[in-house]
């Protein structure tokens, strides 16, 4: 496959600058020769409860009885209760092998009516319960910290209906994105949010957890595009709003409370979203630039001059490049024949134009391209030719989260700036760990390896990631709450998209006031009295 290279001749073009940044690390080629890379290291798993002594089982939970069990297997059928401790190993930990809880039971319901009758059950029985989807939290949502009953929405996986005219699809909250997604292509329609972990994700989960993704520029947050919801309380009383109506201005819009709520006041069973016209062109650039102020710029310009077509806008600094080339094995967009002569520029940006004239939007993308290059804003690019290469360059963006997994485990933040400070919060955090003699790519028995940044600059949204070799006390503690000071500091979020979880439980007060946190609490006293619903986390 051969990309089409834009314009690399001298007259429109500066030569490929191999010149790296003083902070740079070898080339990718050399990179990859190291032998650290562990791909999912079984060794780096941390016990949740045993490394947070402060946290504590709350004594006012039961602990599962026979009866209990009896009671579950008569609502859902016995194959719908996971007992077994090598089946529940999948539902206890995450996928970053941070986070391990030790529930004793899985329950699988096939329905709203039987998550009612199990909640109800817990609630009256103090049984503590987490709600999960496709258990792809980057924070520790979705996976219990003690022995909490795991309810799983997997069984509800169901569409419900799709209106072509409004574009309304209504679905079972255990949907996996990815299977909406094809099923709305059939229908010339998508899904208004996309992300790397679609082919895992549940619909319900990306709602409980107000997933932002790739292209929240173009389709906003679940915020505007969710019109309706049915949940289940933790009383078993069913919540049903799953309207279609995109005007309802009747008060208090009360599905808000559970976008973003993170299974803390209900389960959400279904879903009525509204969909966008699947765009007929859609196009991709991949560029290098010299500099972070380059990135902005880029932005800026991409902003006024494609207008309605821009449909994401993504960064990814060097060193991210350099894990996503190790961990695809791909040869890089911007190298010429047979891999060779690689670029090496300090960031990378990731252009996605969509709309409905392919001629047009070609166009469009071209002269803006051209006068980025011109005046050296942008020092070299790439623009897809056919959807292969269109997947192939969102490759070099998608595979960073996994791929920074590569040594053993990753210190995730995922924060709001202000997009002229965004980036320098990557160098001090990799000062300061220098500094603290933690951070070292090239000796192992250092507990840091990396950090990498990355993300989607169009929504003002940092991916700092802390590549550990393991996840030692010591590195947490020089990171956190030093972050979230940061962050806190330029008036951020300390979670842009991926939520509070279990991680951020104890710096939720970095970014909301005291008068919004007693707010929370009241709500989640009110509608969750016994406090069931996904303890130990959020709030
Ligand atoms: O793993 C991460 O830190 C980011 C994951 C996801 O939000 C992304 O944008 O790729
Ligand atoms: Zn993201």
């Amino acid at each position: 496959m051969s990309f089409k290279l834009l314009a690399r001749s001298a007259s429109r073009l500066p030569r490929l600058a191999l010149a790296i940044s003083r902070n740079s690390l070898p080339l990718a080629s050399t990179y990859s020769q190291h032998s650290q890379y562990r791909h999912h290291s079984t060794k780096t798993v941390r016990l949740t409860a045993e490394n947070y002594p402060d946290v504590k089982r709350d004594p006012r939970f039961a602990h599962l009885t026979d009866t209990d069990l009896a009671f579950f297997r008569s609502v859902v059928g016995d194959k719908q209760v996971i007992t077994d401790s090598n089946d529940l190993a999948a539902y206890n930990e995450d996928w970053m092998r941070k986070y391990r809880g030790q529930s004793k039971v899985v329950l699988k319901p096939k329905s709203t009516s039987e998550i009612s009758t199990l909640l109800k059950y817990c609630n009256e029985h103090l049984l503590a319960v987490v709600p999960q989807g496709g258990n792809t939290s980057l924070v520790g949502g979705s996976v219990p910290v003690f022995d909490e009953v795991v309810i799983s929405v997997a069984n509800l996986n169901r569409v419900r209906s799709f209106d072509e005219t409004s574009g309304i699809l209504k679905a079972d909250s255990g949907v996996i994105l990815e299977n909406a997604e094809s099923f709305l292509a059939e229908h010339g329609a998508v899904f208004p949010l996309d992300l790397g972990a679609k082919g895992s994700c549940f619909i319900g989960g990306n709602i409980a957890t107000n997933a932002g993704g790739l292209r929240l520029l173009r389709y906003g947050s679940l915020h505007g595009s969710v019109l309706g919801l049915e949940a289940v309380l933790p009383d078993g009383t069913i919540y049903d709003s799953m309207h279609s109506l995109r005007k309802d201005n009747t008060g208090y819009d009360l599905k808000q409370l559970f976008i973003g709520s993170e299974g803390t006041l209900g389960i959400i069973t279904g879903i009525s979203i509204l969909c966008p016209a699947r765009p007929r062109s859609v196009n991709v650039a991949f560029l290098g630039l010299e500099s972070y102020d380059k990135v902005r710029e880029t932005f800026r310009r991409a902003r006024a001059d494609l207008c309605e077509i821009l449909s994401a806008f993504e960064f990814m600094d060097r060193k991210s490049q350099v894990f996503a080339s190790r961990f695809t094995g791909l040869p890089h967009p911007l190298a010429g024949e047979d891999n060779t002569d690689v670029p090496d520029y300090p960031f990378y940006v990731l252009i996605e134009v969509s709309g409905s004239n392919k001629e047009h939007d070609d166009a469009k993308l071209e002269s803006f391209l051209e006068s980025v290059m011109e005046d050296e804003t942008v020092a070299d690019g790439t623009v897809s030719q056919d959807e292969t290469q269109l997947k192939t360059l969102w490759r070099w963006r998608e595979s960073i989260s996994e791929a920074s997994t590569m040594f053993g485990g990753v210190f995730k933040y995922d924060v709001s700036l202000p997009l002229p400070k965004m980036y320098s919060l990557v160098d001090s955090v990799a000062e300061r760990l220098k500094e603290k003699g933690l951070l070292s790519f090239e000796d192992s028995s250092k507990p840091v390896a990396d950090a990498i940044g990355y993300g989607h600059i169009g929504d003002g949204n940092l991916h700092l990631n802390v590549c550990v070799r393991e996840y030692a006390k010591e590195v947490e503690e020089a990171l956190e709450p030093f972050v979230y000071e940061q962050v806190q500091a330029n008036r951020g979020s300390i979670s842009a998209e991926h939520g509070v979880g279990f991680q951020k439980k104890h710096y939720i007060q970095y970014s909301k006031s005291p008068v919004e946190i007693q707010m929370i609490k009241d709500l989640k006293k009110h509608y969750d009295p016994k406090g069931i619903m996904n303890p130990y986390k959020y709030i």
